[in-house]
């Protein structure tokens, strides 16, 4: 049996790719500092790289397969397939600079520290600035004001961007945690599998089950309020008359329809979390 080779995100992408792969069947036995963790299903083989390494193995065909930052993947402008984007890891790339020096950013030749450089230049090149390009290798919000007067560098809540007094000039590109592909790699039932096992995760993480008993003169306003994925499942009580009614909604409306189905008639409302959305 050929084994799929998948490369694991080793640092702060890991814990949400080892959980969603755990949610997914396909649990990952990762100890400590051995690097090539085994994984649930022997189909697949796991090693443990840093993201900006991943990109390039994946392209050349050293692995089949590997998580990996959007960021990286058009950073290093890398020839792989974005077969799913996982949503983990939002982060925006943008270009900042100390508030006081923001209006003379484009009056002067300017220093511009970054660790990502391809991205850096396209953008600097299509704004017009006359610049001195600094590689970084990491806490590049610490450059300015004496070693670089902007940088590009990623931001998720933005604190490092506010403690270290730097305000967003321009946001240059949105990125998230995606499970790229060979391009050569063609297809593999194994694939396919971890797909639609991953995608109903992902997809599950963003739906509550709600479950509630109405009497059938409040049915059809109940109804009217709940949204569904298909039809809402209706049952019949047993000898009360009234219905039990079952629908998968969107988690972040259940704040708003709670209220609004108690208000129409719905009661003994349950809501339940699941671990997996197959359509
Ligand atoms: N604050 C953040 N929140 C979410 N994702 C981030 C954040 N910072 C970086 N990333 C993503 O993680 C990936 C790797 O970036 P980076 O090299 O900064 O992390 P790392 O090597 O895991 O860092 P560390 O060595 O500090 O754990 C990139 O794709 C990037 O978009
Ligand atoms: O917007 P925030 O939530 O503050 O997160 C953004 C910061 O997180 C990452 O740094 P990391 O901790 O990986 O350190 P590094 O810069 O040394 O890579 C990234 O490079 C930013 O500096």
């Amino acid at each position: 049996m050929d084994t799929i080779n998948l490369a694991i995100p080793k640092g702060r992408m890991a814990e949400g790719v080892l959980r969603l792969m755990e949610d997914a069947g396909f649990k990952v036995l990762a100890n400590g500092r051995n690097y090539r963790p085994a994984c649930a299903d022997p189909r697949f083989q796991l090693k443990l790289l840093k993201p900006q390494d991943i990109v390039r193995m994946v392209e050349l065909g050293r692995h089949d397969l590997a998580f990996a930052g959007h960021d990286w993947v058009v950073e290093l402008g890398a020839e792989v397939d974005d077969i799913l984007d996982t949503g983990l890891d939002k982060v925006r790339l943008v270009a900042a600079a100390p508030r006081t020096g923001l209006s003379t950013l484009r009056s002067r030749r300017i220093v511009v520290a970054s660790e990502y450089e391809r991205i850096t230049r396209t953008w600097l090149d299509r704004e017009g600035f006359d610049y001195l390009f600094v590689r970084s290798h990491g806490a590049t919000e610490v450059f300015p004001p004496e070693d670089a007067d902007m940088i590009v560098d990623n931001t998720a809540t933005g604190r490092t961007l506010v403690e270290n007094d730097l305000e967003i000039v321009d946001t240059l590109l949105t990125s998230s945690t995606r499970l790229i592909a060979n391009p050569r790699l063609g297809k593999r039932a194994e694939v396919d599998e971890l797909l639609l096992l991953l995608n109903s995760v992902l997809d599950a993480r963003k739906r509550v089950m709600l479950e509630m008993n109405v009497a059938a003169s409040n049915l059809d306003a109940v109804l009217g309020i709940l949204p569904c994925m298909r039809m809402p499942t209706v049952m019949p009580l047993a000898g009360e008359g009234g219905f039990a009614v079952k629908s998968a909604v969107p988690a972040k409306e259940v704040r708003r329809l709670i209220p609004l189905l108690k208000a129409a008639g719905a009661t003994d409302i349950l809501e339940f979390s699941f671990s997996k959305v197959v359509s």
